[in-house]
């Protein structure tokens, strides 16, 4: 339903993104997820049609709305999109701003298609009321219906939650992803929140530095991250250094805290330095492991407590997440014991 293949584009000199390709199945739902200025509003408005890129090729269902011969209209995209402040208009009421993108279709059918999308989002009674008479989370609901109102093929959403309250992002953005999937509806979301990713998306692209390290799912970009950008971007975890060394046909990193069994496959070879990712997840609590760690800092969590731990004779500090009945406070030692079950290892 949206296919994006080596879009390339700039502001003048400065290149905001190169060779960037993703792309989505129809009611799959992506996210863009990247640090401030990596681009991912630059590249939501290549897909709606705002900003012509330099090169490349956007194709949405079966039509291609760009390449270097074709540039359709913002308005001839079947594209909805719903912006971070929601753009509703103040002066007209929740009906009127769901009805505003029907004006070339005849009145019973605009009728049908509004009330339609006002029951989608739950908000029939509030068919009267105006913006300002209602809460964020309704607001954003007009939003929703507003965009979906025309039956788009595909609905991007630029930041749309970061303007309520952590809770109601949280509630919402679940309630948004059951309804798109039950309407198989195709959409795109931009957000530099990795919560609110995880929890809408199919499918993450990690932008940085004008490119697109990674297209995956959440669980991939966590267990198998592609470069070290996305194992440092995505969760938490510290890397430890050690030396790549092959035995049988094997590669191994042997570090001081253990030996671990590379994945094949991997730019790595035996002699060089290789860095290996430790999530906080891998560095177990163990009472009898003689490999003891000195908490140096602690933060509650509720069923866990994250620690950094410093290692003995050694100036490295490790996350561990250990279950809140570890209870141990700053300055106290515990043996550790590191456990990987997805060896990350870069050169
Ligand atoms: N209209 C413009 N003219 C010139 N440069 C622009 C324009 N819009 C964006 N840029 C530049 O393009 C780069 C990407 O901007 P963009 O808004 O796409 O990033 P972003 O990832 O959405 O950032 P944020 O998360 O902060 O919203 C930035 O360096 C920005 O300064």
């Amino acid at each position: 339903m949206l296919d994006i293949r080596d879009l390339t584009l700039s502001y003048g000199d400065n290149t905001v993104l190169h060779n960037v390709s993703l792309s989505l199945a129809q009611g799959e739902i992506g996210c863009v997820l990247g640090p401030s200025g990596c681009g991912k509003t630059t590249l939501l408005r290549a897909i709606a049609g705002f900003k012509k890129p330099e090169s490349g090729c956007i194709t949405i269902g079966e039509q291609t709305v760009c390449d270097e011969l074709v540039n359709i209209e913002v308005a001839e995209r079947k594209v909805g999109v719903i912006f971070q402040d929601f753009a509703l208009f103040p002066h007209l009421s929740v009906e009127k701003n769901i009805a505003y993108g029907l004006q070339k279709i005849n009145k019973q059918e605009r009728k049908t298609l509004t009330d339609s999308a006002m029951a989608l989002v739950d908000l029939q009674d509030y068919a009267h009321k105006y913006p300002h008479e209602l809460s964020g989370g309704q607001q954003q609901r007009v939003a929703i219906a507003r965009a979906l109102a025309p039956k788009p093929d595909l609905l991007l959403l630029d930041e749309a939650f970061s303007s309520l309250d952590p809770e109601l992002r949280e509630r919402l953005s679940g309630e948004i992803r059951s309804l798109l999937k039950k309407q198989n509806i195709t959409a795109l979301l931009i957000t530099h929140d990795q919560t609110e990713a995880f929890a809408m998306a199919d499918k993450i692209a990690v932008l940085q530095d004008h490119v697109c390290h990674q297209w995956d799912t959440a669980y991939a970009l966590y267990h198998e991250p592609a470069t070290e950008f996305v194992a440092k971007f995505i969760g938490e975890g510290t890397f430890i250094e050690g030396t790549i060394r092959q035995e049988n046909q094997q590669l191994i990193i042997d570090t001081h805290l253990g030996s671990f069994p590379l994945e094949p496959g991997k730019p790595l070879a035996e002699g060089i330095k290789g860095k290996l990712l430790v999530r906080p997840d891998d560095l177990r609590h163990q009472d009898e492991s003689l490999l003891k760690a000195q908490v140096v800092g602690r933060s509650f969590r509720g069923a866990h407590i994250m620690y950094r731990l410093q290692l003995e004779n050694s100036n490295e500090t490790l996350l561990c997440l250990a279950p809140s009945h570890h209870d141990h406070a700053v300055g106290e030692s515990f043996g550790i014991h590191l456990e990987i079950e997805h060896v990350i290892c870069f050169a």
